[in-house]
Order: C-alpha cells, then structure tokens, then sequence
C-alpha cells in the first residue's frame, strides 16, 4: 500500500499523540463557545472525526455529540464529497452556531467546504492541517506539508521491521 502513495512522506501519529493533540484542540477551544464561553454540542465527521471529538468531549464536558458523515475518498483518491448522513436540525440549529465541528484534519478542504456550506455559523476545528485547506478551519493543532500523508493510529497495526544495519 505504502509504495502507491502519491505522498513524498509518512507522518506517524501513535495513539499517544492522538490523544495528546486532541486534548491540546480541547485546550485551545475551551472558553471561546458563544454561552459564556461553552459550546453546545460537539459534531464528529466520522469516522475520523470521532476519536478527537470523543477526547474533546471529554475534556470540554460536552455531553450533546453528533455526527456528520460525509465521504469523499476513495482509499487514498480523491472522489466527490456526499453528505451520507446529517445531524439532527435541532442540535444544529439554523446555521450551527455554538457548535463544534471536528475532524481529524483538513487536506484539500473539500470535506470541510461542503460541512460549511450546510452549517456557515459553525466553529471548524481539526487536529491536523494542510496548507491547502487550513483556511477552512477556525482551529488546529499542527500543519504538515501537502506532500505528507497522515497515518493514523486506527489505520496502522504494529509490525517487526528489518534492523537499519543488516547483520
Ligand atoms: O480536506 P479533505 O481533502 O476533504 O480531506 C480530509 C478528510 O479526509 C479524511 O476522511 P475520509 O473521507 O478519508 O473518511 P474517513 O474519515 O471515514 O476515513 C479525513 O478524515 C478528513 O475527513
Ligand atoms: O493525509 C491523510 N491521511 C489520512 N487520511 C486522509 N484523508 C485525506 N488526507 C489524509
Ligand atoms: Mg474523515
């Protein structure tokens, strides 16, 4: 799988740093919802959206989570985003105000621009973010270069490697 990448390079993210940059996002958004400060509800884009918005919740005390699913690749090519299934209105109100929107990260932004389109008054926070879609984002953790494909914990499984020095 890894010899088809189109991607120069590998980022790595361990369970560990999921966690750990999750709760930096928690951290980072804490006070800043419209309601003195807190948030409504949390939306997860599933499924990569799910374990930070688990950890956000979490943190935040949010206990209103709901999911957006929108899919837009194909393994690892780009196909047309469609919302396959939407939250419920009342969690989103007219124009998702007060709420959180959260995803893994932000590539292209296609994903993101079309979650906007539906809800412009969110508040758009991911983990990780590319150059290309960073705008589409109010909040993020840390940028990686577009030539970067993020491996993520759930996607990978641990593995013997050859030691660097063949004997
Ligand atoms: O900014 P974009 O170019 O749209 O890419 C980012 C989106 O792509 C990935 O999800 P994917 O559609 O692969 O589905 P998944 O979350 O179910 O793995 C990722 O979790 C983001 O949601
Ligand atoms: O870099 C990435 N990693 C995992 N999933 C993705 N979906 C779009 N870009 C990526
Ligand atoms: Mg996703």
């Amino acid at each position: 799988m890894t010899d088809r990448l189109p991607h120069e390079k590998g980022f790595h993210i361990s369970w560990d740093q999921i966690h750990r940059d999750s709760r930096a996002l928690a951290w980072r958004l804490d006070g800043h919802g419209p309601d003195n400060g807190a948030w409504r509800a949390i939306v997860a884009v599933t499924r990569g959206g799910l374990a930070p918005a688990m950890i956000i919740s979490r943190e935040l005390d949010i206990r209103v989570v709901d999911t957006i699913s929108v899919k837009s690749y194909d393994h690892q090519t780009r196909a047309d985003a469609v919302v396959l299934k939407a939250p419920q209105a009342d969690v989103m109100g007219a124009d998702g105000a007060g709420v959180l929107i959260i995803d893994d990260l932000v590539d292209t932004g296609k994903t993101l621009e079309l979650v906007r389109q539906l809800y412009p008054k969110a508040h758009f926070a991911t983990v990780y973010a590319k150059p290309m879609g960073r705008d589409m984002v109010e909040t993020f953790i840390t940028e990686v270069s577009q030539d970067t494909w993020i491996f993520f914990p759930w996607d990978m499984a641990l593995q013997y490697v050859e030691p660097y020095r063949a004997g």
